[in-house]
């Protein structure tokens, strides 16, 4: 039975009504008592699963964000800001270690958080869970020291990929945690949802393998296209390639312009691949060109697909519609409506349609995200909400910031 409190909260923060079965009754002493359940879990203060087994004061599961100082760090603070049972305990950065968060983040000023340390400095015994937002390469030895008693929601590739040959070989470096890969749970929440509820440990997906795969695998598990001759060409905000500064990214070189980069080798062909191949039941191919785009956030993929024998681009905007149908996050536009990367700024929407392409038998699919909401942090919550058995949706209520 959840209090009345953590149902307002839930509704205070978004909480999606429609998933939840309310139940009003009037108990014998004559209370109203209202029985809260979500797809996710039954009641969220029940089931809140601290690492060492106690409660503590505010009945709130201590958090530690590594790679605080980050993008994707600091967008999990934003959201963790409207999350009823997650407080922020724990900060770690590796340069700006030592700092205050408003000295590296001013716009987190009015937020009461605990200094930044190094990661070897930090006290992970009081934590019950962690974000890891840290570079691959440097995550794998990182989690590998951790508490085993903890729950890690990676967000970087490190263990994303299955085959460890794989990783080698487009990531260019061996792999310092194969017993850990193993564990590991790849997280694209709407597809893998049962495995991550019971994951310790899940490899968040990429950006752009999760606005690619969340059309893409339906319709390949239901033999609606084909699985040769998928072209997926991806545009992703500045903010993708984190805040460490570099050359390339200064506005000077990204501002009135667009360009392609890893061009047929970038490493998220394999983790698309796996994704799509794993649904295919066979080895899938593709073709995938990321772009650049002078945006501070954003992503869209436009993803050319031949259909299946007989099947309509009505047949995959029905099925998809179906798929995601019961989904908060995921969402098929009407009609012929064209996805924008401005209505999900800041949201943990993936907003996608299917458009009848001019030669007869393809089909146009467009997905759009948040690079750092769907495409990274607001996954991550999605997920470690999953793995604490409270409603997914927790922290997750904001709207896009428009205009
Ligand atoms: N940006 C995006 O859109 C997405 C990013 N990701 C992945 O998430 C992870 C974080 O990305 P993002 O936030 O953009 O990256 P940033 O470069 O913005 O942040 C990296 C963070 O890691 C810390 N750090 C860097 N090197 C080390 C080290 N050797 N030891 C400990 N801490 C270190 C940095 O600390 P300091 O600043 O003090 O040096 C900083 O806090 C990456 O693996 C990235 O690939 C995944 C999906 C999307
Ligand atoms: C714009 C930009 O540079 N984007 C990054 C991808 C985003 C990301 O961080 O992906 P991982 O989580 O797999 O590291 C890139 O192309 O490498």
């Amino acid at each position: 039975m959840a209090s009345l409190a953590a149902l307002s909260s839930n509704l205070f923060n978004g909480g999606c009504l429609w998933k939840y079965q309310d139940e009003l009754k009037v108990s014998k002493a004559g209370k109203l008592r209202i029985r809260v359940t979500s797809m996710a879990s039954s009641s969220p203060a029940q089931s809140l699963q601290f690492a060492d087994g106690k409660a503590n004061k505010l009945d709130k599961l201590r958090i530690g964000v590594l790679g605080a100082s980050g993008y994707t760090g600091s967008e999990i603070i934003r959201l963790l800001r409207n999350h009823p049972h997650f407080q922020i305990t724990l900060m770690t950065a590796d340069r700006k270690a030592g700092q205050s968060i408003e000295s590296v983040f001013p716009h987190l000023v009015t937020q009461d958080l605990p200094n930044l340390v190094a990661v070897k400095d930090a006290d992970f015994s009081a934590v019950d869970a962690v974000f890891c937002c840290l570079p691959h390469g440097t995550t794998q030895e990182i989690i590998k020291s951790l508490p085993t008693n903890l729950k890690v929601v990676d967000l970087s590739a490190d263990f994303r990929l299955q085959d460890i040959a794989e990783y080698e070989e487009w990531y260019g470096q061996p792999h310092k945690a194969t017993a850990l890969q193993k564990e590991a749970v790849y997280g694209l929440t709407e597809i893998s949802r049962r495995e991550i509820q019971s994951a310790r440990l899940v490899a968040n997906p990429g950006c752009y393998p999760t606005s690619v795969q969340l059309p893409l695998i339906p319709l390949i598990k239901s033999n609606l296209i084909e699985i040769r001759n998928i072209i997926i060409d991806s545009k992703s905000g500045v903010s993708g390639a984190g805040r460490g500064a570099k050359e390339a990214n200064l506005y000077t070189e990204i501002a009135e312009g667009i360009h392609s980069y890893g061009i047929t080798r970038h490493r998220h062909v394999p983790e698309i691949e796996q994704g799509l191949s794993e649904a295919a039941n066979s080895k899938v191919t593709v073709s995938f060109t990321p772009h650049l785009m002078p945006m501070s956030r954003g992503m869209q993929s436009t993803i050319y697909v031949e259909m299946a024998p007989g099947v309509t681009t009505q047949d995959l905007k029905d099925h998809l519609g179906n798929c995601y149908e019961h989904e908060e996050f995921v969402v098929l536009l009407k009609n012929k409506e064209v996805p924008h990367t401005r209505h999900v700024r800041g949201s943990n929407y993936c907003l996608m349609n299917v458009f009848p392409d001019r030669i007869p038998g393809r089909a146009i699919i467009i997905s759009v995200i948040d690079n750092l909401v769907k495409g990274a942090s607001g996954q991550a919550l999605q997920n470690l909400n999953l793995m604490m058995g409270i409603p997914e949706n927790l922290g997750l209520g904001c709207l896009p910031l428009f205009p």
